[in-house]
């Protein structure tokens, strides 16, 4: 008998091809995006930070932040991804990690185009866990400019394949995985940073507007008490520290970028990020002050580094 629509088709799935998707972007998403992750919010003068909102002494151009990568993937994925053979409730997805590799900084406008494609699919029981992989290529030159994978964990999706050997597809290698062991010793640097209770609401407008970050009858059927921080919105919050911090606010230095989300932030916490250095690689991690809770953890890989650090 041939499966129904509902029904784990492991075969459908992977044969599948995702649409080529298009996204074009100019200076002023550029610098609507570095304010939605904080940029200039605790000091509108700050000289490491006007740069990404404002042309700085005349600079030609609004400089992009290399997290802005991770916008160019979204806009196809937001309302969530029709995959055959494979049945989730959108409403209860969570983003459970993301990783971005840059391959040329990014100008401050451009049109490009997405290939994407299914990066990984793991039945975790109580969740599935999904990996879309977006490679993004200037139009007009062809240059490839960056990857995304975005993770995200599908709560209550899992249990859909044998459960004496769970369903688990990656097309990646091993060494980009994204659990990273916190260093014991005390960190090189550490910035706090307040969000603010609109910090959300701003966010979204740079085009993930999924009403689990605004809409507090959302947010409850969703299993929260209130409307929920972009966990990309966190990420730029814990990479701008680092380049601030670390690359001494140098944001061409980003290579290679990964977290994991481990816990929810609300919108007007206060995020701490703890930052070791490992050779090029800045290991961090981001807890929310007021609970003292680890909420973000992942790496950094550098292009070079001053020898004053
Ligand atoms: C296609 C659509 C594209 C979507 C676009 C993006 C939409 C954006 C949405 C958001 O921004 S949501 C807000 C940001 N995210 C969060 O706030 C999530 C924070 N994290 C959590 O709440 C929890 O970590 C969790 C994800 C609910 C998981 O916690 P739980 O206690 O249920 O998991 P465990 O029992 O510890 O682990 C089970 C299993 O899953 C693996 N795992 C755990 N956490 C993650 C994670 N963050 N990412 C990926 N995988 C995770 C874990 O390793 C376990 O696997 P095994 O070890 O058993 O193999």
């Amino acid at each position: 008998m041939a499966p129904t629509d509902s029904e784990f088709n492991p075969d459908l799935l992977l044969a599948h091809k995702l649409p080529e998707t298009r996204f074009t972007y100019n200076e002023r998403d550029v610098a609507i995006y570095a304010l939605g992750i904080g940029a200039c919010d605790q000091d509108a003068i700050d000289s490491d930070e006007l740069k990404y909102v404002y042309h700085k002494n005349g600079q030609d151009f609004i400089q992009a932040l290399p997290t802005f990568a991770s916008l160019i993937s979204l806009g196809s994925l937001t309302k969530g991804l029709d995959l055959p053979g494979f049945k989730y409730d959108p409403s209860l997805l969570l983003h459970g990690q993301h990783y971005i590799e840059i391959y040329r900084p990014f100008p401050s406008k451009a049109s490009l185009i997405n290939k994407v494609s299914l990066a990984g699919l793991q039945d975790k029981g109580k969740a599935a866990i999904l990996e879309i992989e977006t490679r993004s290529y200037e139009q007009g030159s062809g240059e490839l400019l960056c990857m995304n994978r975005t993770t995200v964990f599908l709560r209550g999706a899992g249990g859909f394949s044998n459960s004496s050997q769970p369903f688990s597809y990656k097309n990646y290698p091993s060494n980009q995985g994204l659990a990273v062991k916190i260093p014991q010793r005390q960190p090189l640097t550490v910035c706090e940073e307040r969000t603010q209770q609109s910090q959300a609401l701003l966010y979204r407008l740079s085009g993930d507007y999924n009403p689990l970050h605004s809409d507090p009858e959302v947010a409850k059927l969703a299993g929260f008490p209130r409307p929920i921080l972009h966990g990309l919105c966190t990420l730029g919050f814990a990479i701008k520290a680092i380049i601030k911090c670390v690359c001494k606010g140098d944001p061409t230095a980003v290579k290679t970028i990964s977290g994991r989300f481990l816990a929810t932030v609300f919108p007007g916490e206060t995020l701490i990020t703890e930052m070791w250095l490992e050779g090029l690689r800045v290991i961090y991690q981001t807890k929310v002050k007021e609970r003292n809770k680890a909420v973000l953890s992942g790496y950094v890989n550098i292009r070079g580094l001053s020898s004053s650090l």
